[in-house]
């Protein structure tokens, strides 16, 4: 049987006897990834540690072997908090403000990547596909093919790819083009990212486009496609099935009383907005006062990155909003927004979403979004709730059917929200049943066997030369 081997900074091991650990979209998503293949997920273990084993902690679980390194203080900080979280999350999100680029820190980034691949590339056999995932292991690629590794190696970027004036602000820019060429397939959330690296790259680094999404790039060739993620509709219906029996589900029902429920579940980061989302809820307030009293507004936000400085400053700030929306429109028998830092599991969070009436999605950017997923196969095909979702928000082209917003304008937000709490049971359902479709349809196995599929001609045919006439194109 053909090995896959994946790679990604978190590792989500299992714990023994098969008992999955509490996982992020990106672990379950590898883990559907490896329903097919037998296979190794090699990445970071989590542990921060003063002198790292140069060789890999290996942990057998059935046809899984995990691969983990732990990371030094050093690489840690400049690596994982440094260059992947203070410099590429900021510039992939459009946020040129909040980028901080260091040399150090970029160096850091590329020496993990260097020692990730020495450890990696003693455990791949000849036969192995290799999948790559996220923006951590950007040059991952190209420091294997260093080494003398032909397999076929395949990329997904799980957040957005910005437009060329945008990525190209960030000074290692043309390195990381350059390396990440050395992909031979390169999957992206949408066209509009796909169309934003290719044209980079046909721009900047003088790529020539061979058709179907193929590009020679120094001599290399790469392909670039999108594979919108999807999510795990059967066990999340399943969960919000269930979710009635779930004690914190019951008793947050219960203590609603009458009042309509609005919900939003992000980490704690700014890509999210969630400050801004809780004024667009003050202004619902502020124009719709009889509303006061009548509806609440749980915000769910697990801290995350909490060592970015960024990150700690939004936690600051998210607590003064909640404080001063709260102080202002409340009453001793009305809070407005029951905001909540605790991670909370997939069956209290399917159950919150069936209880919701409206699911606030409002990134300001976002790659996919699958919490806007989540929220739609979560419904109840009786009755079910209305998606407010941000149109920057790479899940807005599967769910058109959406109330889409501007996340930037807290008025238009507002007003999505108030059209959803009124909005009959008849256009409810005739929003929601093409979205409850789609997601079925394509879903996380879907993601995965496509983008796998599609990888795997990189065995024989892709590899060969473009004929003339495609060089000529
Ligand atoms: O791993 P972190 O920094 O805690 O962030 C959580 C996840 O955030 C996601 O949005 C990234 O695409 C993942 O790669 C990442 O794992």
């Amino acid at each position: 049987m053909a090995r896959l081997v994946i790679v990604s900074n978190r590792v989500a091991v299992p714990e023994e006897g098969g008992k999955a650990v509490a996982a992020g979209g990106l672990a379950v998503a590898v883990k559907e990834a490896f329903s097919s293949y037998e296979g190794l997920w090699f990445g970071w273990s989590g542990t921060v540690t003063e002198n790292p084993a140069e060789e890999p902690t290996l942990i057998d679980r059935g046809r899984v072997q995990y691969a983990v390194v732990d990371l030094s203080p050093q690489d840690h900080k400049e690596y994982y908090a440094g260059f992947a979280n203070r410099a590429l999350w900021p510039i992939m999100h459009y946020r040129l403000g909040l980028g901080a680029f260091s040399r150090s820190d970029y160096s850091g980034y590329s020496r993990v990547n260097r020692t990730f691949a020495r450890a990696l590339a003693k455990l791949v056999e000849p036969d192995d596909i290799i999948w790559v995932h996220d923006y951590h292991l950007l040059p991952l690629a190209s420091e294997l093919r260093g080494l003398g590794l032909a397999n076929p190696i395949g990329y997904f970027h799980h957040i957005p790819w910005p437009a060329a004036d945008v990525f190209n602000s960030l000074p290692a820019s043309g390195d990381l083009l350059r390396a990440i060429a050395d992909y031979d397939l390169i999957g992206l959330q949408t066209d509009p990212d796909v169309q934003n690296l290719s044209r980079n790259l046909i721009d900047t680094m003088r790529a020539i486009p061979l058709g179907g999404g193929s590009l020679m790039v120094d001599g290399r060739r790469t392909r670039i496609r999108s594979f919108p993620i999807g999510i795990d509709v059967d066990g999340f219906r399943e969960a919000a099935d269930k979710a009635g029996s779930n004690k914190v589900v019951r008793e947050t029902i219960a203590g609603l009383r009458t009042r309509k429920l609005l919900i939003g579940v992000d980490r704690l980061d700014y890509s999210k907005g969630v400050p801004e989302r809780m004024e667009a809820v003050s202004s619902f307030f502020a124009s719709n006062p009889d509303q006061r009293g009548n509806v609440t507004y749980i915000q769910i936000t697990p801290k995350s990155r909490s060592e970015v400085p960024e990150y700690e400053q939004l936690a600051r700030e998210v607590n003064e909003t909640v404080g001063e929306i709260n102080g202002s429109l409340g009453d001793p028998a009305w809070t407005p927004i029951q905001y909540v830092t605790k991670a909370y599991p997939r069956p209290v969070l399917a159950g919150l979403y069936r209880a919701a009436r409206v699911g606030l999605v409002t990134p300001m950017r976002d790659g996919m979004n699958l919490v806007a997923k989540e929220y739609v196969v979560a419904q109840s095909e009786e009755d079910p709730g209305v998606l407010v979702l941000s149109k920057f928000a790479g899940a807005a082209r599967q769910l058109p059917e959406a109330l889409l917003v501007n996340p930037y304008d807290r008025f238009e937000v507002a007003e999505a929200i108030r059209t959803a709490l009124y909005m009959s049971r008849g256009e409810r359902l005739e929003r929601w049943k093409p979205m409850a479709e789609r997601m079925t349809r394509e879903d996380v196995d879907w993601w995965a066997r496509n983008f796998l599929t599609e990888l795997e001609h990189f065995r024989t045919v892709e590899r060969e030369p473009p004929t003339a006439a495609q060089a000529a194109e």
